[in-house]
């Protein structure tokens, strides 16, 4: 007996998480691609927008519209800040709500809105499957919130080396590089190809970025006391990709041998979490188009810091990947399902 399959809709379809996410769900075997919310791009065919996706020629964008979004088994929400909460409150609340964006993934209504503007609209389950024991919880939720990119890459890099005691929590330090597609579709002078082809540029210094409370977050939850972090996100001249060098001063006689064997430990049997070999330090070419974290760590005596690198591809592990593993694990599939760990190189 074959069943039928599972509807899946994307508000924010026509973005560029929104057409990952599109990307991916037609190559899932449970799910049939449902409506296809935007904004001002609706009546456009998908194509026009998302040229690859070839197997949706004949669809097109509908409005944003609650009443077509009803009948869905899962409604993924690709919107920009402050846009997800009025939607999801129209949704059946036993329908399975995955917001990619960023509005329900903080405790701290007061630092949403220090750090996004407006008021904050709830706080649901953070779906980052592999931290700690978090997938029975994700697998009950019906809202979840989906992590943040360079989050992503950066907490799973930390969180096994702090909950060991390997690091202090209170000097954490992040510098991570992301591909343009982190900042939208939108059009802006900041992203103009001229301004970021060919330079390496940093932006939102000195504890300015959004992520910083959610790093600060996921981490102090680790660690089990205050994390404190210092970001500075820089924006490289690449389409996709985030490499993140996250520091943290080493507790005494910690040695690369026991953090190595600590992230081991952490991620051993996790499909898509890989501490790479000894010697070798994560790319972002490795990860593109695959749902993967690549992780390798350091001891380095000389500054008495543990050096952690990770590399994600910001619309898959960063976004739409993540989002269809939450996915799976709440519907109850494989939670493999639809997703690869084999990224696309050179
Ligand atoms: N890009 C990335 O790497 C990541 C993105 N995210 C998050 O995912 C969300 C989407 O990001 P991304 O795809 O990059 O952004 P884009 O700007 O590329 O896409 C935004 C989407 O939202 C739609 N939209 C905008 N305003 C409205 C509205 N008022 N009502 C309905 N639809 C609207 C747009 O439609 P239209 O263009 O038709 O107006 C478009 O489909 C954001 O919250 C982002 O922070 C999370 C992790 C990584
Ligand atoms: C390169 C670039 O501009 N990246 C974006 C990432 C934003 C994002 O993806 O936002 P959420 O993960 O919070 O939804 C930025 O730094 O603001």
């Amino acid at each position: 007996m074959t069943s039928s399959p599972l509807v899946a809709a994307v508000v924010g379809a026509s973005g560029y998480a929104g057409g990952e996410l599109l990307r991916l769900l037609l190559a899932h075997p449970s799910f049939e691609v449902g409506p296809l919310a935007a904004g001002s791009s609706a009546g456009k065919r998908v194509t026009e927008l998302h040229p690859h996706l070839t197997a949706l020629a004949d669809r097109t964008f509908i409005g944003t519209d609650v009443d077509a979004l009803i009948e869905a088994d899962v409604v993924f929400l690709a919107l920009p800040h402050g846009e997800s909460g009025a939607i999801a409150a129209a949704l059946p609340a036993g329908t399975l709500v995955v917001d990619l964006g960023a509005d329900h993934r903080l405790a701290d209504a007061e630092a949403w809105s220090r750090y996004y503007g407006g008021n904050h609209a709830g706080t649901w389950t953070y779906g980052m499957p592999e931290l700690g024991d978090q997938r029975a919880e994700i697998a009950t939720a019906r809202r979840i919130a989906n992590p943040g990119c360079y989050p992503t890459g950066v907490i799973l890099g930390l969180a096994p080396l702090l909950a060991a005691g390997l690091v202090e929590p209170d000097d954490v330090v992040v510098v991570a590089a992301s591909g343009t597609t982190g900042a939208g579709r939108k059009p802006s002078d900041a992203l103009l190809a001229s301004t970021v082809m060919g330079q390496l540029s940093a932006y939102k210094v000195g504890g300015t970025h959004q992520h910083t409370p959610e790093i600060e977050q996921a981490l102090t939850g680790a660690a089990g006391e205050r994390v404190t972090v210092s970001f500075t996100p820089l924006l490289a001249p690449m389409p996709r990709g985030i490499l993140a060098t996250t520091t943290a001063r080493l507790a005494d006689g910690v040695t690369t041998e026991v953090l190595h064997e600590a992230l081991h430990a952490a991620y051993a049997g996790e499909p898509f979490v890989t501490v790479l070999p000894s010697g070798s330090w994560p790319q972002t070419g490795a990860t593109l188009g695959a749902n993967s974290v690549h992780l390798q760590v350091a001891a380095d005596r000389h500054s008495g810091r543990a050096v952690v690198v990770s590399a994600i591809d910001n619309l898959t592990k960063g976004a739409a990947g993540q989002a269809l593993q939450n996915a799976n694990i709440a519907l109850g599939l494989p939670e493999t399902a639809g997703l690869t760990a084999i990224g696309v190189a050179p």
